[in-house]
């Protein structure tokens, strides 16, 4: 399902201030290079989250679900002095790529990579954050949710990804696949989660942004 059409969107890109070079580049590599480029957050939602991430001027940001990069820069783009993030993937494959585009913005030890189960990253970080992107496997987002829960500043920031699901979680419950009702599960979940306050955009796959009273 289209969840944008393609004029509206040619229309927000055409308005949105232009990606780096280097983010085009890595978009272009991921595109022509790894499977599942539609995974990459892309130009526009690129932008928000560091426009995001410039509001919060995050001293730690943790991000589930790294891919090719493209969305770790960007978040990277607003921390605030001697502010780290870090992101995790469980795929090894994507290591060499990321750490050489995190090598090319400059800044590479302000990005922490780590290489595993976010679970189990989240588990041995010790650290508070103030901006969390949950992008990884769709079945572990409530998992997720309930494990940063406690690391997280009061005021801190949750986005997460890809909450509309290619429009699925509009099918009827018996039509959906197993991502789309995980995502409307999770949904759920922090609608009836009073600790918290939230705004779903409907930005490219959806994302919900989530205010940790
Ligand atoms: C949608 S992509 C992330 C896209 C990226 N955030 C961006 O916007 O460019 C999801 C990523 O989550 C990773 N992933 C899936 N399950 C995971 C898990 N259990 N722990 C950590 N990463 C996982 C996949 O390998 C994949 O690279």
């Amino acid at each position: 399902m289209e969840l944008v059409p393609a004029a509206v969107e040619a229309f927000s890109e055409k308005y949105t201030s232009p990606e780096s070079q280097l983010l085009y580049q890595l978009n272009r590599e991921t595109h022509l290079k790894v499977e599942q480029p539609h995974m990459l957050s892309g130009h526009v939602q690129g932008r928000l989250l560091s426009m995001i991430s410039h509001m919060v001027r995050p001293q730690r940001i943790l991000e589930l679900g790294t891919y090719t990069g493209y969305s770790a820069i960007c978040l990277a783009e607003g921390l605030a002095p001697g502010g780290i993030l870090h992101t995790v993937d469980i795929d090894e494959e994507l290591e060499t790529m990321c750490r050489r585009y995190f090598e090319a913005t400059g800044n590479k030890d302000r990005i922490k990579m780590h290489i595993g189960k976010a679970a189990d990253v989240i588990s041995s970080l010790d650290e508070t954050f103030d901006l969390v992107f949950i992008d990884a496997d769709k079945a572990g987002y409530e998992q997720y949710y309930d494990m940063v829960w406690e690391k997280l500043r009061p005021g801190a920031i949750i986005l997460a990804d890809n909450v509309l699901y290619h429009g699925q979680v509009l099918d009827p419950e018996e039509q959906q696949g197993r991502q789309a009702k995980a995502m409307v599960k999770f949904c759920e979940k922090v609608l009836a989660d009073d600790r918290a306050e939230q705004v779903l955009l409907t930005i490219r796959d959806g994302l919900l942004v989530i205010r940790k009273k």
